[in-house]
């Protein structure tokens, strides 16, 4: 079939680089004109492990293409996939200007009689009527066209595996004919398919965003407690998880999470469910705990040293979880912009998040992908990412190179007795502290 996706994020170009694998003919549109010339010359502008390949082995096939354009990607296509951002505004509520900017550019530039208009991108429950509404008002005479409603699920560092190995793939629409379409268009996948109506399909992307950070806010309340009674995080997620009915997976405690979706979706949908004048308490309250929980470990480093000021500290991954380049929302900002207002001196490492972090800020922080760098002669360590650079860091060296070895891991990344042995001060969520210390500022 012959595709446009409109936007080249992880979504898009995730999408048309699956599409194409699976032997479609695809335009990915982007309005970014210097994305689409490094996408044209086979390199991503995201780090997301094995993109590379499939972008280059695809252009050589020409199944692939790449545009900023509007007449060569709408014209004749048979489907456009529409996975454009959809940020949040001030209020919490889905920003839906770059969704309304491609129904317009479909209307505009579309020369077909026939069209199936996918929604991929996150978007409130009502959207793709409004999608429908904003096409109507300026269709040529004699298109017909289509919508589908089909999120996307899958998470960043594995986007891949998660595109071709989904555990599901959701299709909403009142079109039975292009239903089928889109069931078609996947099938070389064989992942199992739901059919839903377009609202239905709406709701099932945020109430999955959603759940997944109740879960992970849950255990990091569990996790808090756990502390002050003297239980061991890690235990208790093995042992909730061994229930089928619980299942192990998004219950490990830490920082919080962050990246592009689950702050800006859990918000949405408490905009949306205000709306309808629904007061989603349980959603608000995931939030707060989230946004709560990375102030507790620098509140835990706080009561270990007076104060920051001056004081070398090494801040351990940067991007919002391992294997991707992306910052969005990261909990190690968070920790950044803190240590900065009390004059720390931070070195920041991350193995690919590094560059991008550092055009954000312009002074007192340092940024570098290399770890050593960023531990030699500090006073204290943050673990924020467990990239397996850090993970696989060796304890010991922490005595070796830092001036103190004092750590405070947002990940749970180390062994509670290896710890010990090694003689670091270890501070880590959910678990007692290990070889605790009080140095004077
Ligand atoms: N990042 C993720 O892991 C996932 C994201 N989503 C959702 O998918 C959507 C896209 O997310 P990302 O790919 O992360 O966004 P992104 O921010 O990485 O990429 C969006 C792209 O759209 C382009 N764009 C903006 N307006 C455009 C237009 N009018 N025409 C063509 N291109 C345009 C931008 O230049 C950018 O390259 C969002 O709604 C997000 O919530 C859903 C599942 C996973
Ligand atoms: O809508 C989206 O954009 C995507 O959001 C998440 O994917 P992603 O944000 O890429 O990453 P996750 O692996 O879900 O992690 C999100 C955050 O939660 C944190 N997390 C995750 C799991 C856990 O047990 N504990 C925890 O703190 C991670 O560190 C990270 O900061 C969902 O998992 C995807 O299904 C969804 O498609």
């Amino acid at each position: 079939m012959k595709i446009t996706v409109a936007g080249t994020g992880y979504v898009g170009l995730v999408t048309g680089v699956m599409l194409a694998e699976i032997g479609h003919h695809v335009t990915c549109f982007d309005i970014n004109e210097e994305k689409v010339e490094g996408l044209k010359a086979g390199k991503s502008p995201i780090y997301e492990p094995g993109i590379d390949a499939l972008i280059v082995s695809n252009l050589d096939r020409m199944r692939l293409n790449f545009t900023s354009n509007r007449d060569c990607a709408y014209a004749y296509p048979e489907i456009v996939i529409i996975a454009v951002g959809t940020p949040e505004e001030e209020d919490g509520s889905a920003d839906l200007s770059y969704v309304k900017m491609v129904a317009k550019d479909i209307t505009k530039y579309g020369k077909q009689k026939e069209l199936i208009i996918v929604t991929k991108s996150t978007v409130p429950v009502g959207t793709n009527q409004k999608i429908k509404k904003w096409i109507e008002e300026d269709l040529q005479n004699g298109t017909k066209f289509d919508l589908v409603s089909n999120p996307e699920f899958l998470r960043e560092g594995s986007a891949i595996k998660d595109t071709f190995h989904g555990d599901r793939i959701i299709i909403g629409s009142e079109s039975k004919l292009a239903a089928s379409v889109i069931e078609e268009l996947y099938s070389p996948l064989n992942i199992p398919i739901l059919h839903t109506d377009i609202e239905s399909a709406e709701m099932i992307k945020y109430a999955s965003n959603a759940f997944l950070a109740t879960k992970i806010s849950f255990i990091n309340e569990i996790a808090n407690i756990c502390e002050k009674v003297g239980a061991n995080i890690e235990d208790v997620s093995t042992g909730i998880g061994l229930d089928n009915r619980i299942g192990p997976k998004f219950l490990q405690a830490g920082v919080g999470y962050g990246g592009s979706c689950f702050p800006k979706d859990t918000k949405a949908l408490v905009q949306l469910a205000g709306n309808v004048k629904h007061k989603f308490d349980l959603l608000e309250s995931v939030i707060e705990v989230n946004n709560n929980q990375p102030l507790l470990l620098l509140q835990k480093a706080r009561e270990v040293v007076d104060s920051f000021k001056g004081k070398k500290v090494a801040v351990l991954g940067v991007a919002f979880k391992p294997n991707t380049d992306d910052i969005r929302e990261a909990a190690s900002l968070t920790i950044i912009n803190e240590l900065n207002k009390e004059q720390a001196i931070i070195v920041a490492y991350d193995p690919v998040a590094h560059l991008k972090a550092k055009d954000l800020y312009k002074q007192g922080v340092f940024f570098t992908n290399d770890i050593r760098e960023a531990l030699t002669d500090a006073t204290l360590a943050f673990i924020i990412t467990e990239w397996d650079e850090v993970k696989e860091f060796p304890i010991e060296k922490y005595v070796e190179i830092m001036e103190t070895p004092i750590i405070f891991d947002g990940r749970n990344c180390y062994d509670l007795h290896k710890a010990k042995n090694s003689g670091i001060s270890y501070y880590s969520v959910g678990r007692q502290a290990v070889n605790p210390l009080i140095i004077n500022s």
